[in-house]
């Protein structure tokens, strides 16, 4: 039997909705959320992000500030446009564009943001607060975003066995945070596996929600998968398609074989992805609710 596809454009167009409101409430006080995302270079990957979180802003009445760097920029202009921005008293939220070019030490980027306009949850103070279940205020985007794809898709994390493959600072690492923690947080029991695991097949034919977030094109294959697991796919991969000669986006799960196993699926475009940027658009808000 088929698996459930869960809807990300869907839930995250109510996600907006909720943004909008809260916008036009913060606009009637006189109050515009702004935020600004800056990209260093030209990688087109990260412009087409770019311009779709700028899209979205328009569209829920945020103001957005697109700043573009060239490629070949120093840390010292990085830093000196931070630095403008975290006292521009219409920014509400900071987003640098990861990756930056090899010259840009984004671990510095990241700490040289005011954490209160930090809408990533990048910063280590914030990073910090996220695993003690300190959240009073963001969330990290992606993370929270599947969060919330499983609580209004009726997939309910407590007691049960999450696993998540990669753990990298912005995906894997928050994401089992938020997944095992208590009070107002999932409360599953979490595995996290990686580069480092042999046997990753082990622990992921377990899982009764099964997270991917590798960065390698369907790597999950359908004998990997519990029958009826909630199966998440956070892999965005740009791979050729041989039959139109152009490239195509997929996940890190092999959607086809997965779909004949699991009990419900995101799809890869239309699942992690749009609700991404919906948090991102709620953090600003958020920002904005809280700064001024
Ligand atoms: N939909 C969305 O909104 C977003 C999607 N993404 C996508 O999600 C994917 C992951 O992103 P991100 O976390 O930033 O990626 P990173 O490359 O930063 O991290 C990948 C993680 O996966 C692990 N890994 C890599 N290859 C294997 C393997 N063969 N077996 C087991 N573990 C492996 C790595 O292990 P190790 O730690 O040992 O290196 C690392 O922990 C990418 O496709 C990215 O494009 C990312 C952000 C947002
Ligand atoms: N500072 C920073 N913050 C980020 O949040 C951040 C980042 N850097 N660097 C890159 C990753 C990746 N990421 C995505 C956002 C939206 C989609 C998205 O909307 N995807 C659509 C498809 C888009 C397409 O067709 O390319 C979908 O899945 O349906 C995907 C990926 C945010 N990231």
């Amino acid at each position: 039997m088929a698996a459930k596809i869960i809807d990300g454009k869907a839930i995250a167009r109510m996600v907006n909705e909720e943004t909008l409101a809260r916008v036009e409430k913060l606009k009637a006080a006189g109050k515009t959320p702004g935020l600004a995302v800056v990209l260093i270079g030209d990688d087109p990957a990260s412009q087409v992000y770019v311009n779709s979180k700028a899209k979205k802003c328009a569209e829920l009445g945020i103001y957005s500030d697109k700043r573009v760097l060239p490629a070949d920029a120093s840390m010292s202009d990085v830093l000196d446009l931070i630095d403008k921005l975290n006292r521009d008293p219409k920014i509400d939220g900071i987003l640098v564009q990861s990756p930056p070019p090899p010259q840009i030490d984004e671990e510095k980027v990241i700490a040289a943001i005011d954490p209160d306009k930090d809408v990533d949850c990048f910063h280590e103070r914030n990073v910090g607060k996220l695993l003690i279940g300190k959240t009073d205020g963001f969330r990290p985007c992606t993370p929270y975003g599947v969060l919330v794809l499983l609580e209004k898709s009726g997939i309910d994390p407590a007691g049960r066995h999450a696993v998540v493959i990669g753990r990298s600072n912005i995906v894997g690492k928050p994401l089992a945070a938020m997944l095992m923690q208590k009070a107002k947080g999932a409360n599953a029991t979490v595995t996290v596996v990686h580069s480092g695991t042999p046997d990753i097949a082990k622990y992921t034919r377990d899982a009764d929600i099964l997270i991917a977030a590798i960065g390698k094109p369907e790597f999950v294959t359908g004998d990997m998968i519990k029958p009826g697991a909630a199966v998440i796919d956070v892999g965005i991969n740009r791979i050729p398609n041989p039959e139109t000669g152009k490239n195509k986006l997929v996940g890190d799960v092999n959607f086809q074989e997965a779909v004949e196993v699991a009990g419900a699926i995101t799809p890869v475009p239309g699942g992690v992805g749009p609700m991404t940027i919906a948090i991102l658009m709620s953090n600003a808000v958020t920002a904005c609710e809280r700064r001024r």
